[in-house]
């Protein structure tokens, strides 16, 4: 297994131009497929999720140019359902253990022509499905799960997706609803969403309220609790769109800027942003950080920073970031209502409690909150990242924060940031 030993760093000062969002780039690219017109999206990310969702829509048939090296790739729309499979044979999309390409094609292979099967990962076939499952089958879908009920891997046989009134259960994962809501305009009818559960990570919703609506597409929102999405609308590409900055990449750099004295300044995301993570730097300036905010950038600098207690359900993945600056501050810093962690790219909470115990921290660890208790002295420890890019990400910045350490399988961060060690190293010294 690869390692990477980062030693101690003195001081952290520099400009980071932020990878595209991930969460808009899956969203985007799924959009401008079954849009009407040919869509060009400018700074896409290129990582492992993406790559995913760029396979599988080439398996489908839908044509583009992606160009890596400008990050800019052009989509012919196929005016309404990408399943358009001419054979009877059974098409496989592997999809990693991509949420953003694994919920949103469930959905949107649903209807239309064709027969499919969606796998991944073995860590995707341990990640709950069955609540998108149930809200996509009242409607007429055709979904049937291979191994275990209620987790990839699926098959789909897509046909006819009616409307009506659907319920679905928003309590473990926003995704379902994410993509309910981007399958609605395939939909004979109106589609009447209705919330069961605690609707969680709502920021992510006003995403891919906002991203449909680039593309023509009219959400109403009732109080996250019911959605509506009228019969008769189609997507329509607006031509050109900018992918914005990774909020949740960002917060690495912005925490970086606090431990590590800064200033570090962070562009593509800003108070504009449509991303929630964005609301990080909030939580960071809660613990003493000095933030400053501007429309498209976000600039962190040092200050003494004290432990905090908050619900951080809206960053689920941003928290993570919080969870390893807290070894830093003063006092025990509280992460609540995050049971979701647990179903993520590894149960996180165990995870994190894990790791954190290993550098020395206290830890408590509750069904769905985290406590760090920092301590005046770490140590160095080998941290094991389970395969997930975060765990890698947020570790480093014990370095940052002057403590060596040594991050396992370090290359995992391809998921969402392959070159996330070599950009955090440019502003170091
Ligand atoms: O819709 C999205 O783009 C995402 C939603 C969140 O997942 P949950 O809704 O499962 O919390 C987040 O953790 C994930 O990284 C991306
Ligand atoms: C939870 C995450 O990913 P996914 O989109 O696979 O759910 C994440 O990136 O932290």
């Amino acid at each position: 297994m690869k390692q990477l030993i980062l030693d101690p760093i003195n001081h952290v000062e520099g400009e980071i131009r932020l990878p595209g969002s991930k969460s808009i780039s899956n969203r985007a690219l799924l959009l401008a497929a079954m849009s009407q017109g040919t869509t060009t999206l400018t700074n896409l990310l290129d990582s492992d999720d993406i790559r995913h969702m760029l396979n599988a829509l080439k398996q489908l048939g839908v044509e583009y140019d992606w160009q890596p090296e400008l990050r800019q790739i052009t989509v012919v729309g196929q005016a309404g359902h990408i399943a358009q499979a001419e054979s009877a044979e059974v098409m496989e999309l592997y999809l990693g253990n991509a949420g953003t390409a694994m919920r949103p094609l469930c959905a949107a292979l649903t209807a239309g022509k064709g027969h499919f099967v969606l796998t991944g990962e073995p860590r995707m076939k341990e990640r709950p499905i069955g609540h998108l499952v149930d809200a996509l089958r009242p409607l007429g879908a055709k979904v049937e799960y291979l191994e275990q009920e209620g987790y990839p891997p699926l098959t789909i046989e897509a046909g006819k997706l009616l409307g009506g009134s659907i319920k679905i259960d928003g309590s473990i994962s926003s995704q379902f609803l994410t993509a309910v809501l981007m399958a609605a305009p395939l939909c004979q009818d109106d589609l009447h969403i209705e919330m069961i559960g605690d609707l969680v990570s709502k920021p992510y919703i006003d995403i891919t309220i906002a991203l449909m609506a680039r593309f023509g597409v009219v959400v109403e929102n009732q109080d996250y609790q019911r959605f509506v999405v009228r019969k008769g609308q189609a997507y329509l590409s607006p031509g050109q769109f900018m992918v914005e900055g990774d909020a949740s990449s960002a917060s690495y750099f912005l925490a970086a800027g606090a431990l590590g004295g800064g200033p570090v300044t962070v562009h593509g995301v800003g108070r504009a942003s449509l991303q929630g993570d964005k609301y990080f730097a909030d939580a960071l300036a809660a613990m003493g950080a000095q933030i400053e905010w501007h429309d498209d950038k976000i600039v962190a600098r040092g200050a003494p920073l004290k432990g905090i207690d908050m619900d951080m359900n809206h960053i689920p993945d941003a928290a993570m970031t919080i969870a390893t600056t807290a070894l830093f501050a003063s006092g025990p810093t509280r992460i609540r209502n995050v049971y979701n962690w647990r179903v993520k790219e590894t149960d996180r909470l165990a995870a994190m409690a894990t790791e954190l115990r290993k550098v020395g921290a206290t830890v408590e660890e509750g069904e769905d909150y985290i406590v760090v208790t920092p301590v005046a002295s770490l140590r160095h420890a080998a941290i094991d990242t389970y395969n997930d890019h975060r765990m890698a990400m947020c570790f480093a910045l014990l370095a940052v924060g002057g403590q060596s350490v040594t991050i396992n399988d370090p290359d995992c961060t391809a998921k969402t940031f392959p070159d996330y060690f070599e950009k955090l190293q440019d502003i170091s010294s």
